[in-house]
């Protein structure tokens, strides 16, 4: 035989308020929500067919006992209608024929009335409809009974009221002060009427007449209104104010430029939907980059998820994000073009967000390439001004590599950028995608030591007795030394690894770390790229270089010649080895004990010490 199935309604309920709603707040929405449909379907009717229609208004009256009555002059419902959606879970008025959600409409699901039953056993609804039938009275009992009664003194007036009486525990969700707050946050935009009646009370009004994008003021006044609103909402000034508009999701709104980096306020967006809050922290809006945009829009095509506290994921949503996405970045181009100082401020506090996207969007990284200053061996500017004189835009890797070679690099005519920070590199590389003229080259410190200026032949055949004793010295740390005249003359030594000789490294360092097997590849590997080897290049024009040459070939021009390539590590921010490190500290005593030479304190000879010059 044939059954159908039946709903135990306390599921259901408990269901609704365990697992969809955040909050048993919502019920107030819900209410609100039934009563502003209700005016819009009467609204919908002709003159004739409902003559006596006034404008909307929905009252919210709080009784002394703590009873609240929710009062819309709306379309009503006939006894027949009563049946079929009051006491019909997911049965609504508000979908056409063939099932889509009505575009009017702010309900579409046929459950919001049951979230009453978070917070009172009993819904009570006296409604007369607009048809001129008799009033009728309902009443639903969270077990599931309900009762239909016609009786036409239970409401004069076309419309709706619905009785809610606070379960023990409740009470506080019909608090005047709450459902004030509560009303307002979700309904103040409605283009109905609200207010909120409560014993000894004047009536309070809690819809605004117009959204905050709505302000047709002169376009500057339009502006500071539209600042002020965002200083509300965010807690402080925006930086800007964009226009947000999609026809095709019927979205308009506003985009706050958040004042900081870090965020202030909610983190996400706040979303209507046909002018009811939806969201406050609605995510998935804008695409991910725009992270320093918070929005405040209405939307009346997008779908609200069943628990109406989020959008639904469609394609829709996504086309909005891609639209939404290239207004902000539209809003961004003109800044450039007719707001330079108010780009740098942005520049200033959103860089990070703006080289990301520069990472993947031409027009950004127009953007980046003129505005955003880069520190480079010239000082702080645009890649733009940079390029002015330099034909080659070449670029440090890392900030350790821009600090220790941009001075001399510079000097010797390689004026250098420092790339070392997030999405640099990207970025730079991508610069002749907008300009195929722009030559960008990774600096190569090996290029960079060719360029350094040579000493005269006869000089440095002079010098090849103390190039010798320097090439023994640092045969230990596979390094060779070059001499070579540069600024600035405050740098003794360079220790420079050229690409080949970094890669070389690498190979090196993962030799001694690896098994037999590993090992016999890698080192025939290595034996082969023997010739690329780090170089300290030593500074000719450095006072210290010169008085070690003329000095005698003992054990203090040895260690002078390993402290010189531990502080060249140093000054670099090369890594050390252990072999790096031993040296380092070999030398500095060493230099230290001679510096210090004669007799020790404490009467004794210094016989037992040996002379600085024969130490190991
Ligand atoms: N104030 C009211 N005036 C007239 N009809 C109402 C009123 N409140 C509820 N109804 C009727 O009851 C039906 C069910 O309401 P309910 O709030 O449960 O769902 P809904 O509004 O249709 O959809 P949703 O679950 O998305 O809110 C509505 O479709 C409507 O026909």
């Amino acid at each position: 035989m044939e059954q159908r199935f039946r709903v135990d309604l306390r599921g259901v309920v408990d269901l609704l308020s365990q697992h969809l709603y955040s909050s048993p707040r919502v019920y107030a929405r819900e209410l609100l929500q039934n009563a502003a449909d209700a005016i819009t379907a009467r609204r919908a009717l002709a003159p004739e067919a409902d003559p006596e229609a006034e404008p909307g208004r929905v009252v919210f009256e709080i009784e002394a006992d703590g009873t609240l009555r929710v009062h819309d002059n709306g379309v009503g419902l006939t006894e027949p209608e009563v049946h079929t959606f009051l006491a019909s879970v997911g049965r609504t008025s508000k979908r056409d024929e063939l099932g889509f959600a009505r575009q009017d409409f702010l309900g579409q699901f046929g459950i919001g009335l049951l979230s009453c039953f978070m917070v009172a056993d009993t819904i009570e609804v006296l409604t007369r409809s607009v048809t001129g039938t008799p009033a009728v009275r309902w009443t639903g009992h969270a077990d599931g009974r309900y009762l239909v009664e016609v009786d036409d003194d239970a409401r004069s007036s076309v419309g709706t009221t619905v009785v809610l009486r606070p379960r023990a525990g409740s009470a506080h969700w019909f608090a005047p002060d709450q459902v004030r707050d509560l009303v307002q946050a979700y309904g103040h935009l409605l283009d109905v009427e609200v207010v909120r009646q409560a014993p000894e009370t004047a009536e309070l009004r809690l819809t605004e007449p117009r959204a905050p994008w709505e302000i047709e003021d002169d376009p500057e006044v339009r502006r500071l209104a539209l600042l002020d609103h965002g200083t509300r909402l965010l807690g402080s000034r925006p930086m800007d104010v964009i226009d947000l508009r999609v026809p095709e999701a019927g979205l308009v709104g506003v985009g706050f430029v958040l004042p900081t980096a870090s965020g202030v306020g909610p983190a996400g967006h706040r979303v209507y939907l046909k002018r009811m809050l939806l969201s406050e922290n609605a995510a998935g809006l804008v695409p991910e980059w725009a992270f320093f945009v918070r929005c405040v829009v209405d939307t009346s095509v997008l779908r609200p998820t069943a628990s109406r506290e989020g959008l639904y994921d469609d394609d829709l949503l996504s086309r909005v994000r891609e639209s939404l996405g290239a207004q902000i970045r539209d809003w961004l181009l003109d800044l450039s073009v007719r707001h330079p100082d108010r780009l740098a401020a942005f520049l200033r506090v959103h860089h990070l967000g703006v080289k990301a996207l520069a990472v993947r969007d031409d027009e950004m990284l127009r953007l980046v390439d003129a505005g955003l200053p880069f520190e480079t061996s010239r000082g702080t500017m645009t890649l733009r001004a940079f390029r002015r004189n330099a034909p080659v835009l070449r670029y440090a890797e890392t900030v350790d590599e821009f600090r220790a070679l941009a001075a001399i690099a510079s000097a010797a005519g390689t004026p250098l950028v420092n790339a070392g920070y997030a999405y640099d590199t990207e970025i730079l590389e991508r610069l002749p995608r907008i300009d195929r003229s722009i030559t960008v080259r990774r600096l190569d410190p090996g290029e960079l030591a060719a360029r350094l200026e040579a000493l005269p032949a006869e000089l440095e055949a002079e010098l090849a007795g103390f190039l010798r004793v320097a090439r023994d010295v640092l045969v230990e740390f596979g390094c060779v030394p070059l001499i070579r005249q540069f600024e600035p003359v405050t740098v003794p030594a360079l220790y420079v690894m050229s690409r080949q000789a970094h890669d070389q490294d690498a190979v090196a360092r993962d030799l001694a770390q690896a098994d037999d097997l590993w090992s016999d590849v890698l080192s025939a590997f290595a034996e082969v790229e023997i010739e690329h080897r780090p170089e300290l290049v030593l500074n000719w024009r450095h006072p210290l270089i010169r008085r070690m040459s003329a000095g005698p070939p003992g054990a203090t021009l040895r260690h002078g010649i390993e402290a010189l390539y531990g502080q060249a590590l140093l000054a670099g921010h090369h890594p050390l080895r252990a072999v790096d490190t031993a040296a380092l500290n070999r030398s500095f005593l060493a230099l230290l004990d001679r510096a210090f030479a004669g007799p020790p304190a404490g009467g004794g000879t210094g016989a037992a010490d040996p002379p600085p010059e024969e130490m190991p």
